[in-house]
C-alpha cells in the first residue's frame, strides 16, 4: 500500500475555521463558474476574456501552493479537515455541495441540489455521482466520526432515474461484525426513491479505536 498519512498540524481550531471561511466563498464561486462554463452562450470575445481572467486568477492562487494534495489533517483539539476530499471537500468545487448531518441515533442525511455539472442521462444525475455521494455518506456513517473505515464493497441498485435538482441522501448502520460495518442508504429525488445501497465498510487493523476497545 502507498503511504497514507493523517497529518497532525499545529493550528488552533479558530485558525482552521478562519482559513476554511476564507476559501468557502471562492469554492462556491468556482462551482458557479463551472455551471456557467457548461451553459453559457457567450460569443468569442466574452469567452476569450473569461479564459484570460481565469488563467490570471489561477496563476495568482497557484503562486502560493505547498503540496500536491490537501490530505486529511487534524489538530490537537480533534478538529479535522479534508479540504480536497472528492466527495465533500469544503474547498473542492468539483465535490458535490454536500452538508452532511448526523441524527442522535447515528443515522445520517444530506439535502443538496445537483445542477448541470452533475448530469449523466439528459436532465438526470450521472450514476457515478450518485455512487460518490453514497460512498461518502455511508463511509461517514460507518465511521461515526470516531474511527477510520474504508469502503470494502458497495452495492448499488439504480431503481429509477434521478432528476437533477433537489435530492436527499440518507444512511444508517444496519449491523457490525468485528471490523465490518454494514451500512444501508438511499437517494430520493423529486420523483421519489431512485437508488438503494448496501455497503461493507472495514475498520483497518491499525485503527486507534480498536486498540481502545482491546485495552
Ligand atoms: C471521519 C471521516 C470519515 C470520512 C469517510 C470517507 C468515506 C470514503 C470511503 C472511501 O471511499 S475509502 C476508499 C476506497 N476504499 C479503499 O481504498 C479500500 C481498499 N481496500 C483495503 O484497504 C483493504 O482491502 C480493506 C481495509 C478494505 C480490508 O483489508 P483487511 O486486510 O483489513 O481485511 P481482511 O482480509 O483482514 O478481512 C477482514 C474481514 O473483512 C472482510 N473483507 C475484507 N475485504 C473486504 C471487502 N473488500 N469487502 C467486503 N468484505 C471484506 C473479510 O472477509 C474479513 O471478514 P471476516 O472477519 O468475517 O472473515
Amino acid at each position: 500500500m502507498g503511504e497514507m498519512v493523517f497529518r497532525q498540524v499545529d493550528l488552533s481550531t479558530e485558525e482552521v475555521d478562519a482559513l476554511e471561511a476564507r476559501y468557502v466563498p471562492l469554492t462556491e464561486a468556482v462551482r458557479e463558474l463551472v455551471a456557467a462554463t457548461i451553459l453559457s452562450n457567450a460569443d468569442d470575445d466574452v469567452v476569450a476574456e473569461a479564459l484570460a481572467a481565469v488563467r490570471e486568477v489561477t496563476a495568482k492562487l497557484s503562486a502560493s501552493v505547498e503540496t500536491d494534495h490537501s490530505g486529511v489533517n487534524y489538530n490537537g483539539a480533534g478538529r479535522s479537515w479534508n479540504w480536497g476530499n472528492a466527495g465533500s471537500g469544503e474547498r473542492n468545487a468539483i465535490a458535490p455541495p454536500i452538508d452532511l448531518k448526523t441524527n442522535p441515533d447515528g443515522s445520517t442525511y444530506a439535502d443538496l441540489v445537483l445542477g448541470a455539472a452533475y448530469e449523466g442521462p439528459p436532465g438526470h444525475v450521472h450514476g457515478g455521482v450518485s455512487a460518490l455521494l453514497l460512498d461518502h455518506l455511508m463511509g461517514v456513517t460507518a465511521s461515526q466520526m470516531s474511527r477510520p473505515t474504508f469502503t470494502g464493497t458497495l452495492t448499488l441498485r439504480y431503481r429509477n432515474p434521478l432528476p437533477l435538482g433537489p435530492i436527499r441522501v440518507e444512511g444508517r448502520v444496519a449491523r457490525e461484525e468485528g471490523r465490518k460495518v454494514f451500512v444501508e442508504a438511499s437517494i430520493t429525488g423529486s420523483d421519489g426513491i431512485a437508488l438503494e445501497a448496501d455497503g461493507v465498510f472495514i475498520t483497518p487493523t491499525w485503527s486507534p479505536s480498536l486498540e481502545a476497545t482491546q485495552n
